[in-house]
């Protein structure tokens, strides 16, 4: 964001004119959420509380009650000139009674700490007494880059992220403060390999389309059939045009549509999952290994990961897509630093295979640097089963893609869509009866 600022200010853009702007768009967002609700606005010592006078003057001007409660003097040329064009009174934060509305522009992006304990309860306090509360960028106490709480952060009712979104907006657990978020544009690019996970454009089969065209998936079990069948299961709703299911013994209850194999006959597929019940003892490893040295782009979950972190990749083939939660993740590639999207891609650099890092805010990094971010999926996700048939489904979209990233984004944005569909309470086999309409959502 800060090299985003520069590029403006190179070509131009003065510092207070990017900052008008900036208090010109969230003022709108506010205009249209609270209209003429009295407003609490307070400002902090740098450019954020540059933006909260600009823009508790452009709501005054429409006729919005607004008082300004600052944090100390303001600090920057920007804000300074902000603030001299205010021609209000401006009170304490600490004793400024609450408001209807509350705008929280007292830090940004130049957060380096968390706020002393007593703003941060003042901060909370005036939040809750109010009916509708704004973040101004950030919430205020939370770190930029990574999404840690520095200090006490009240639950917002919208946040406005002025320009882009930072780490923070996406990833946990700042992202579960943020309420609504509103993206501002101020009018500068850019330029960053790291997206919103935005709802993928699929196709529907060509009119010549015939099941192996569509993309043949072999699904390989292992001890734990459960497991497996919901990976099968997914695979044969994603999109591609034949499953396999490659067992050596029986498997119970399974679609007839699944067509099944005892020797791991990989003819003609274009994507191999395995991992979900697969075991994790020399029975295992050994089918693990077989999946690798016939050389196909693999998906590799569940106790693939497992095996793998314990013995190593050594000179097999890498899996095109892994996908590991926190566990199988810091098992895999250790104690690694920096934010989770960070984490994710130096994960992706160094193992060579797109790593989708799971939980509330999935992370899907590949080793070019390209990184896309899901957040707000349903909680209910958080339920046995669940990242089988995830695992399923980036299988099914690598056969029908043969591209690693693309599949991933793909599967795990019609995961968390099929999740939505199924509503509260619902068990890992109930998203593949609303994957066809996560599917149809998209065509
Ligand atoms: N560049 C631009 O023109 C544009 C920028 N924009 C806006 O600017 C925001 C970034 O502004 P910013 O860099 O001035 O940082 P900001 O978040 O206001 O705070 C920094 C100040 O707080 C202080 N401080 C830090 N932590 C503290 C703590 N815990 N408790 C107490 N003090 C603390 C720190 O001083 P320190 O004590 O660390 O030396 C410093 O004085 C960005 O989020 C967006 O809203 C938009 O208008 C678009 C145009
Ligand atoms: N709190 C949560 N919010 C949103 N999604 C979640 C949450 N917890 C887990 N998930 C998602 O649910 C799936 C769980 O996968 P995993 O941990 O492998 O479970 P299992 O091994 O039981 O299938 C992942 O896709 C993960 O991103
Ligand atoms: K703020």
């Amino acid at each position: 964001m800060r090299a985003a600022e520069q590029a403006a200010f190179d070509t131009g853009v003065d510092d207070y004119g990017l900052m008008e702007t900036a208090g010109a768009a969230a003022a709108e967002i506010i205009w249209r959420a609270g209209h003429k609700r009295d407003a609490l606005i307070l400002c902090g010592p740098g450019n954020n509380g540059g933006d909260g006078f600009v823009i508790a003057r452009l709501l005054r001007d429409r006729g919005v009650a607004v008082r300004i409660a600052a944090l100390g003097d303001s600090r920057t040329v920007s804000s300074q000139r902000a603030r001299s064009a205010w021609d209000g009174p401006v009170e304490d934060v600490m004793t400024a009674a609450p408001a209807g509305q509350l705008v929280d522009a007292l830090f940004g992006t130049g957060l380096t700490r968390g706020l002393d304990e007593a703003v941060a309860a003042r901060l909370c306090h005036l939040s809750e007494a109010a009916t509708t509360s704004h973040a101004i960028d950030l919430p205020s106490g939370v770190d930029s880059d990574s999404g840690a709480l520095l200090s006490a952060v009240p639950h917002f009712d919208v946040c406005i992220a002025l320009g882009a979104y930072k780490p923070a907006h996406l990833l946990q657990p700042a992202a579960a403060y943020m309420g609504r978020l509103a993206l501002a544009d101020i009018g500068i690019a850019m330029p960053t390999e790291v997206h919103h996970l935005g709802a993928p454009a699929l196709c529907a089969p060509g009119a010549n389309a015939h099941k192996y065209t569509r993309g043949l998936v072999a699904v390989v079990a292992g001890e734990m059939v459960g497991a497996t069948c919901l990976s099968a299961e997914a695979a044969a709703r994603s999109g591609a045009g034949y499953v396999r299911l490659i067992a050596d013994v029986a498997v119970p209850v399974l679609s007839h549509a699944i067509v099944r194999s005892a020797s791991l006959d990989l003819d003609r597929a274009k994507a191999v999952l395995v991992g979900p019940g697969l075991g994790r003892d020399d029975a295992a490893w050994d089918r693990l290994v077989a999946v690798a040295k016939a050389g196909g782009p693999f998906v590799a979950d569940a106790d693939a990961l497992r095996l793998f972190a314990e013995k190593g990749f050594g000179d097999l083939t890498r899996p095109a897509i892994m996908t590991p939660h926190e566990g199988e993740f810091s098992r895999l590639f250790g104690d690694l630093r920096g934010s989770k999207i960070d984490r994710a891609l130096a994960a992706a650099r160094s193992s060579g295979s797109v790593v989708v890092y799971k939980g509330a805010d999935s992370v899907i990094a590949a080793p070019d640097g390209r990184a896309a971010v899901a957040s707000g999926a349903s909680p209910w996700l958080s339920t046995a089963g669940t990242g089988d048939v995830l695992a399923g489904l980036a299988a099914g979209r690598l056969a029908v893609t043969g591209d690693p990233f693309r599949a991933a984004c793909e599967a795990v944005w019609l995961h968390g869509d099929a999740a939505r569909r199924a509503g509260p309470a619902f068990v890992a086999d109930d998203l593949l009866a609303t994957l066809p309409a996560a599917i149809a959502a998209r065509l």
